[in-house]
């Protein structure tokens, strides 16, 4: 049976390991976990740099997995003494159908839970989003809220719903007696908007911009404020979370945590800009170019294009009724509850966390 605390040697696992957040976890964890012994990387696509990681002193074992395989989940979870449960399908833009966003969202962090419960892993750190509590499909804002702020969270998109339910199933298992008998401990990390190395949109809003020969369109108002978080921060906050879930489980197992740092409140695209601009892009407009009733209707011509083409081809542009909701929606959080629960301070500052994205933007061009 694996518990975290008697053994001075740590196995941990970290589903999703090569995806963007997931490859800063896996570095975070090398870098900053001293007790770790092993670390299983586990993702249905395995990245090359990974290689490069299993020259260290910690074993790194890359599993090519499916988390909707309930038996590959609990191979790749037996043993570990931390479950670090990243993977999931972040897709907000219509590429792949409702049920498998559910599948892989839904399913398989069900057949994570149960893993660790079969196996006997008692801690459980899973990456929850924002999108959990909002926007909702009232557009009403959250502004600079915590975790206790009342808001309704009423969602319709398959990302959010599945999200939420993820999150549900795995707060509602703190406590599940594990084989050997001790309580599983759990709890869900909320990031806003992350950004940093690896961020494949703000690539795409840079390689769009130097098509349309340096100039971003102004869509949304510069009023309206949306939540970043830096990358590094986030992956520190999981690999502090992870390190203290056992020791502080009374405190700590079933609840949830906002991700946050220092990063300014902006609107999207001036936040967006902080990185941009440096790289040579400039974004026209005080104020939206277009008028929003005309971005609506813009958004559903693109929502109808794309079931309309399905049959033929994948449509699947940025602007569509939920990314725009999204965008136009002030959803920002002000919070202390990792500090308080479990010591958290941001380990890059927001210049350092600046000077590194607009250093990944500019070598992305290509
Ligand atoms: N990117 C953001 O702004 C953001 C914000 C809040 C929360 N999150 C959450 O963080 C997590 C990571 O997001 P990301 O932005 O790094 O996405 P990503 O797509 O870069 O990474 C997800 C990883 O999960 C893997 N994966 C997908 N389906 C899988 C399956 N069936 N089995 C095994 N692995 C599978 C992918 O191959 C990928 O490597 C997600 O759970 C997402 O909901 C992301
Ligand atoms: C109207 C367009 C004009 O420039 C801008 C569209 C931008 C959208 C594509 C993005 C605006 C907000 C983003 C989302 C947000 O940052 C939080 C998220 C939570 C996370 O769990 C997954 C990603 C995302 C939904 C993120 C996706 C892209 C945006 C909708």
């Amino acid at each position: 049976m694996a518990e975290c605390t008697e053994v001075a040697e740590l196995v941990y696992l970290v589903t999703g390991g090569c995806g963007f957040l997931g490859e800063h976890i896996v570095r975070m964890l090398l870098e900053r976990e001293p007790r770790l012994r092993e670390l299983r990387v586990f993702d249905l696509h395995l990245s090359p740099w990974l290689e490069e990681l299993k020259t260290g002193p910690v074993q790194v074992t890359a599993i090519q997995g499916d988390v909707t395989q309930a038996h590959e989940v609990a191979a790749a979870v037996s043993g570990a003494h931390v479950v670090i449960h990243t993977a999931g399908l972040v897709d907000v833009f219509g590429r792949v159908t409702p049920e498998t966003i559910f599948k892989v969202n839904v399913q398989g962090t069900r057949n994570v839970i149960e893993a660790c419960v079969q196996m006997g892993t008692r801690c459980l750190v899973y990456t929850s989003s924002m999108e959990v509590v909002g926007p909702n499909i009232k557009g009403q804002p959250f502004y600079r809220g915590n975790e206790n702020t009342p808001y309704e969270a009423m969602h319709k998109h398959p990302y959010p719903q599945s999200k939420a339910q993820a999150e549900r199933l795995v707060l509602e298992a703190n406590g599940r007696k594990v084989r050997g008998g001790l309580p599983l401990v759990t709890c869900a990390l909320r990031p806003t908007g992350i950004y940093g190395e690896g961020h494949q949109i703000m690539r795409d809003f840079y390689r769009q911009g130097l098509r349309l020969g340096g100039w971003l369109f102004r869509a949304v108002p510069a009023s309206v404020e949306h939540g970043r978080v830096y990358v590094g921060n986030v992956a520190w906050m999981h690999v502090l979370v992870a390190r203290e879930l056992e020791q502080r489980a009374v405190l700590m197992g079933g609840q949830v945590y906002f991700c946050y740092d220092q990063s300014p409140y902006k609107s999207y695209e001036d936040f967006n800009m902080e990185f941009l601009g440096p790289c040579g892009l400039r974004l026209v407009g005080t104020r939206p170019l277009l008028p929003h009733w005309l971005l609506v209707f813009l958004a559903a011509l693109n929502a109808l294009l794309q079931c309309l083409l399905r049959p033929l081809v994948l449509y699947a542009p940025l602007l569509n009724p939920y990314t725009l909701a999204v965008a136009n929606t002030t959803f920002t959080v002000s919070t202390n509850k990792a500090q308080r629960h479990f010591g958290y301070e941001p380990l890059f500052s927001w210049e350092d966390s600046r000077a590194r994205t607009i250093l990944w933007v500019q070598g992305s061009a290509q």
